[in-house]
């Protein structure tokens, strides 16, 4: 088998399997309108086959009237009842089609709920280390493109392609009793556009899977020209036109797959579409003849003629339905795949912790590397921080101070080595647990576009109503004068992006971000690079605040600022991964290492050395 056939084979398995997840959804979650609607769709689809006789015996009654000679009452009576029967079809048909549509609304509304929901369930639950991945983009953004409604499409589709098929064979069978020819002739007709429509399918979603990195790069950037956080530089560096032009490459790299695909789908079509005609033409012609040895009436002429046309036709729309059922099912194929991503592991028996910690955390040669980097970036790293300890940790951009702080409050976890609180290794424990009692400012802190509550709030959520906490914590970050001031107070909405927001500035955003992390009773707290972007007074309260804040409590912080690490119990000096030097400032000042190096670096930048001297 070659490699393109067995895709295909497993692509048609994943398509099917899709459908089956999709349909047993539906049979949990609404069961009595799934039964309702699959009696609906087979009474719709018993009525072609019904209007076949229907027409032969209007056209029949209606020769009866021409043909026959004086009283015509009779033959008057019967074509009236065949007329009213074919009627009250179309008038039931088009009932049932609008019920059918109803129920389909809610139905996709309700499934589009389901699926959303489980996508974003399984977001929250995925290891952090999932984000550094690309790969999870291209499949986040394959979900995204309409899976909800695809879902519920795929439902329609498949209802449909069970109703058109019953409906064939019905009439299969309705022509096979008038002639046999005829019932092969339908086949001969039908079964080509099948195979195009099925191709083509498969073809369109076998462009999605490859073009999708194309096509996230070419949002990716169309997003940097039409954004907020680009357009400052994009005006400075003037480089819109660069950015444009990258753009519009991957744009029409895109496009120009997308048309070759439709292109040849098309072509299929022509040449399938003069085939069927030549068949429906010699179809014809046999009926004639056979209408001529009197095989049939005229009647059974036309109703057969209208019969294959219109099935003819059905099976155009059929295949078509199929074509897209593919193409949908296979999309909804990539949230199952989505869905059976690995989550963060919770330990079976977890054991549970005393808090505060007697004995605190310890680091034991663990050894990190990101999915997509060639190298650890921590590299056996041995570290014991007592309970009430202040640690801070130093070094070069690059050194891998942060993935140090993410690994010792497990948001990641090291392919070597352990890491363990009070003496029980992180994974025997339930980080929905541990992480109660921990609190950080990442440098990569949120702004929330929601009120200064929520902001604030989201770092104890069920405190998120008592206003004075939300305050207390606001003041302690230096911003609890400037929240009063509001005429809203906590219920300020911040940020631009939605109507009657107020904008902050950056240093009053890190403010906020502190208040979160304040605002939560925390036995472990994380601050890496907290002051970035604060004024010289309020970095110097912050530090004098975040002394008696951590007091008994374990803090670890990241800082280039080399005077706030004067106070720290425990100084940590990471080079290329590894610890290179320890102690407090004393003794690292007097061992005269890379600490020492950098603070004089930075104090020179403070006293003028002449001044000094
Ligand atoms: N998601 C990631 N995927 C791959 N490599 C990463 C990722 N995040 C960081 N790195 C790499 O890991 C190394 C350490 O990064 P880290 O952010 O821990 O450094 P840092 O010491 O905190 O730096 P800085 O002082 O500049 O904040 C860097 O070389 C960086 O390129």
């Amino acid at each position: 088998m070659t490699e393109g056939s067995s895709l295909e084979d497993s692509s048609q398995r994943s398509a099917w399997k899709a459908a089956v997840v999709i349909v047993g959804m539906l049979w949990k979650f609404e069961r009595g309108m799934f039964v309702f609607t699959v009696a609906l769709f087979t009474i719709v689809a018993i009525i072609p086959a019904i209007q076949i006789y229907v027409t032969e015996g209007v056209i029949n009654a209606l020769a009866q009237i021409t043909t026959s000679e004086g009283q015509k009452g009779n033959a008057v009576y019967e074509t009236f009842v065949w007329i009213t029967l074919q009627s009250v079809l179309l008038i039931g048909l088009l009932a049932i089609t609008f019920l059918t549509d109803r129920i389909s609304l809610r139905l996709r509304m309700k499934m589009a709920y389901h699926i959303e929901a489980q996508i974003a369930d399984k977001a929250v639950k995925l290891p952090l280390i999932t984000y550094d991945q690309p790969d999870y983009y291209d499949r986040l953004q394959r979900v995204s493109n309409g899976i909800s409604n695809r879902a519920m499409t795929v439902i329609q589709e498949l209802f449909s392609l069970g109703r058109d098929c019953f409906s064939f064979v019905a009439i299969f069978l309705v022509l096979i009793g008038f002639h046999w020819s005829m019932a092969i002739a339908l086949l001969l007709i039908v079964i080509p556009s099948f195979i195009i429509n099925i191709r083509i399918g498969q073809a369109h979603f076998w462009q999605m899977i490859s073009q999708t990195t194309v096509l996230r790069k070419s949002r990716y950037m169309f997003s940097l020209l039409t954004g907020r956080d680009s357009a400052k530089e994009i005006r400075i560096y003037g480089i819109a036109s660069y950015l444009r032009q990258v753009w519009a490459k991957l744009y029409w790299k895109n496009a120009e797959e997308q048309i070759e695909l439709q292109t040849r789908g098309m072509r299929f079509n022509a040449v399938q579409e003069g085939v069927v005609e030549g068949a429906l033409y010699a179809v014809s012609m046999l009926l004639v003849w056979l209408c001529a040895g009197g095989a049939l009436s005229i009647g059974s002429f036309v109703s057969i003629t209208q019969a294959i046309r219109g099935s003819q036709q059905n099976s155009e729309v059929m295949a078509r339905n199929l074509s897209h059922f593919y193409q949908d099912a296979l999309h909804v194929g990539e949230w199952i795949l989505f869905m059976k991503m690995k989550e963060e592991e919770i330990p079976e028996n977890s054991l549970m912790l005393t808090w505060p910690l007697h004995k605190g955390i310890e680091a034991q040669e663990i050894t990190f590397q990101y999915p997509n980097s060639t190298k650890p970036i921590l590299k056996e790293i041995s570290v014991q921080i007592r309970p009430g300890q202040r640690v801070a940790i130093v070094g070069h951009n690059g050194a891998g101070k942060s993935t140090l702080v993410k690994c010792l409050i497990g948001l990641y976890t090291p392919q070597e080595g352990t890491i363990m609180y009070d003496g029980v290794p992180l994974n025997r424990l339930d980080p929905d647990r541990y992480r109660q009692r921990i609190t950080a400012v990442f440098q990569d802190y949120m702004q929330y576009q929601l009120s200064v509550r929520e902001n604030i709030g989201f770092g104890q959520l069920n405190h998120i109503e008592n206003e004075e906490e939300l305050i207390e914590a606001a003041r302690k970050s230096g911003l609890g004068g400037w929240v009063l001031e509001q005429s809203q107070g906590v219920d300020t909405p911040l940020g631009v992006m939605f109507e009657g927001g107020q904008e902050l500035s950056q240093g009053q955003w890190q403010k906020i971000a502190l208040s979160r992390a304040f605002f939560r009773d925390a036995e472990i707290v994380v601050l890496d690079e907290p002051t970035a972007s604060m004024d010289p007074m309020a970095e110097a309260e912050l530090y004098r605040l975040f002394s008696s804040l951590t007091e008994n409590k374990i803090s670890l912080m990241v800082s280039h600022r080399l005077g706030s690490c004067k106070h720290a119990d425990l100084i940590l000096v990471l080079d290329q991964g590894r610890i290179i030097e320890q102690g407090n400032h004393r003794e690292l000042m007097q061992m005269g290492g890379l600490y020492a190096t950098m603070f004089h670096a930075q104090a020179e930048l403070y006293y003028d050395k002449e001044v000094i001297s």
